[in-house]
């Protein structure tokens, strides 16, 4: 019963952080990375688990998730993949504060 109460917070969470609202700054979250088509070669070097929203949104719909952590530690991965290839203080390194901001913020209702 738990678990469904979690799941549905979790999809509320992950539709707040891909919703329009936020379309300044979650783009670079929304799908997988793809290092052709933003010629970062070295993505797959120094990302080795990647993740975004959108897998996240499947795993969900596919109940991959038997527990809220597990959905937490995906969404807090697309964090700490885009630092890892972003530096501070470049674009996308901010609108990762930024968003993540918002999930901890959210989190914690
Ligand atoms: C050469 C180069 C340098 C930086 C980037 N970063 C980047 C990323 C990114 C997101 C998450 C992540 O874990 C890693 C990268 N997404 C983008 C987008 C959508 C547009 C432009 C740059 N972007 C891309 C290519």
């Amino acid at each position: 019963k738990k678990l469904l109460a979690d799941l549905r917070f979790a999809g509320q969470t992950l539709k707040e952080l891909t919703s329009k609202k936020h379309e300044t700054y979650n783009y670079p979250f929304l799908e997988p990375v793809d290092p052709v088509a933003l010629d970062c070669p070295t993505y797959f070097d120094i990302v080795k688990i990647p993740m975004d929203l959108s897998t996240i949104q499947n795993k969900l719909q596919n109940n991959q998730y038997n527990a809220l952590e597990e959905f937490y530690n995906d969404v807090k991965l697309v964090f700490k993949n885009c630092y890892a290839f972003n530096p501070e203080n470049t674009p996308v390194n901010l609108m990762g504060h930024k968003l993540e901001a918002i999930f901890d913020k959210k989190w914690l209702d």
